[in-house]
């Protein structure tokens, strides 16, 4: 069996450093026990996220040139929406700055106080942004998503007896949409059959319901349909996805993802009224439609990044590179969520802690521990990042506790993997020396970003 290399050679290489053991116990103690306040030049492999951590290729670079930084009508606009209508297939489209500022648009759109919004697991600014509206988000993915260790498929999937429920429940005229997220992050990574698409799509024509996607990772989720869905071994992961998305009346879009570049984001859509109120939305919260918070070289650099991110042999192998490290985490009989999912691995922290209750932050000290372990920075996808309920104020406690080893694209080597999982095993034979955390501040919303913690 021939080895996989990567399908691409490196032309500008950015140095990294190893620290030792006492400066990255003094540092995560200065970061309050939360990687997300750690400084870059500290950390050795930095996985604490795939969202604008990618490597962007000489084509890319060469378009930041190109980029016409005109006011209004800018070239660069017109290239991102051929890109976009080339390879999403949705008639129009608004740049915005990041996902979050499509997510914010769309809300403000479509959502009114009191309606709900089903979707397949939450996302942290999906559901913040729905909230701010004064919706609901309700969880409607099937039951087998919430089990780290249940290996089924298609775990990002609908179910669609939770979602007709909810319509038979509060009425289709309180679900302004569905948002059906590819792939599913919080779930680990997991995709959504095509099948099931099909199946959304039928119930919302059925009652009326919009269907809109988070497509931030849409072409990992076309590469397992490739791999996992009868019918489509031979097809390529353009196609695919073009089929994906056809289902859809429009999405939100994280760029900093899919789209290979370190910042941007869109919201596309076929109906011509959304895209007239997304226009008179964005020129308050982000730009002139034609650059939505971009500048011209940023909106090249993603529509050259939408031609890339469908190129098979890219895709294969960002997906094995994740695999790679599952693999050999699970090998050494390590708990992650399974099946391995597209962006990262994510390690069950309450199967690897099970002496630290949830309440006293699991992830979040197992995040810490890798740390000072070995420098590679993951992130906390656990009890912290769930926050608090609106209405009671206490946590929500999900049943997924996970620290995410979040790959970046094109950025690490296998060798990197390496030490990664060097690092997890040495903590797997450790783990009972790792002790539970106290929250000492703690922010009034999206409070993982600025927590800061101390050892119990
Ligand atoms: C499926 C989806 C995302 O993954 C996503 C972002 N993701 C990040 C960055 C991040 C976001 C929120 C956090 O709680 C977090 F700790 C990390 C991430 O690392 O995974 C956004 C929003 O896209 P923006 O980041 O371009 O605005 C929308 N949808």
């Amino acid at each position: 069996q021939r080895p996989w290399a990567e399908p691409y050679k490196i032309k500008a290489v950015e140095p990294i450093r190893m620290t030792t053991r006492e400066y990255r116990e003094q540092a995560i103690r200065e970061a309050g026990y939360n990687t997300f306040l750690l400084r870059s030049e500290d950390v050795y492999i930095d996985l604490l996220t795939d969202s604008g951590t990618n490597a962007m290729s000489d084509r890319q670079w060469g378009a930041l040139m190109m980029g016409d930084e005109a006011y209004a009508g800018a070239r660069s606009f017109f290239r991102l929406e051929e890109a976009v209508r080339e390879i999403y297939g949705f008639k129009y489209v608004v740049p915005t700055h990041q996902g979050r500022g499509a997510e914010h648009l769309i809300s403000r759109i479509l959502i009114k106080p009191g309606d709900y919004i089903p979707g397949n697991m939450y996302f942290t600014t999906t559901r913040t942004h729905q909230e701010l509206q004064g919706g609901t988000f309700v969880d409607v993915i099937i039951d087998e998503a919430h089990d780290p260790q249940a290996s089924h498929p298609f775990k990002g999937n609908v179910d669609i007896a939770k979602f007709e429920a909810l319509i038979d429940r509060v009425g289709a005229d309180k679900i302004p949409y569905i948002n059906v997220a590819l792939t599913v992050n919080m779930a680990g990574g997991q995709p959504v059959s095509m099948a099931n698409l099909r199946e959304v799509r039928k119930v919302c024509d059925r009652h009326g319901i919009r269907m809109w996607s988070d497509a931030t990772r849409a072409v990992e989720n076309a590469y397992f349909i490739k791999e996992r869905e009868e019918g489509y071994q031979d097809k390529p992961v353009r196609e695919i996805l073009k089929e994906m998305m056809s289902y859809f009346d429009g999405c939100t879009m994280s760029g900093k993802k899919d789209c290979l570049v370190n910042i941007g984001g869109f919201l596309a859509m076929n109906e011509e009224w959304i895209l007239q109120k997304a226009r008179e939305q964005v020129v308050i919260f982000e730009g002139m439609p034609t650059y939505g918070g971009l500048a011209g070289r940023d909106m090249e650099a993603i529509a050259q990044g939408i031609y890339e991110m469908v190129d098979d042999d890219y895709i294969a192998h960002r997906i094995h590179q994740v695999r790679y490290l599952g693999e050999q985490l699970l090998e050494a009989g390590i708990p992650i969520v399974q099946p391995i999912g597209g962006h990262a691995v994510f390690l069950d922290a309450r199967a690897f802690l099970p002496h630290i209750p949830q309440d006293q932050f699991p992830a979040q000290a197992l995040a810490a521990a890798l740390y000072v372990d070995s420098g590679v920075r993951a992130m906390e996808r656990g009890i912290v990042s769930a926050g608090r309920n609106p209405q009671t104020g206490e946590h929500n406690y999900p049943k997924l506790e996970l620290v995410r080893l979040t790959i970046p694209r094109r950025v690490y080597t296998d060798r990197h993997m390496d030490v990664v999982a060097y690092s997890v095993k040495h903590l797997w034979k450790e783990r009972d020396t790792i002790r539970g955390l106290r929250m000492v501040y703690e922010p009034p919303t999206l409070r993982f970003f600025t927590a800061r913690f101390e050892p119990i």
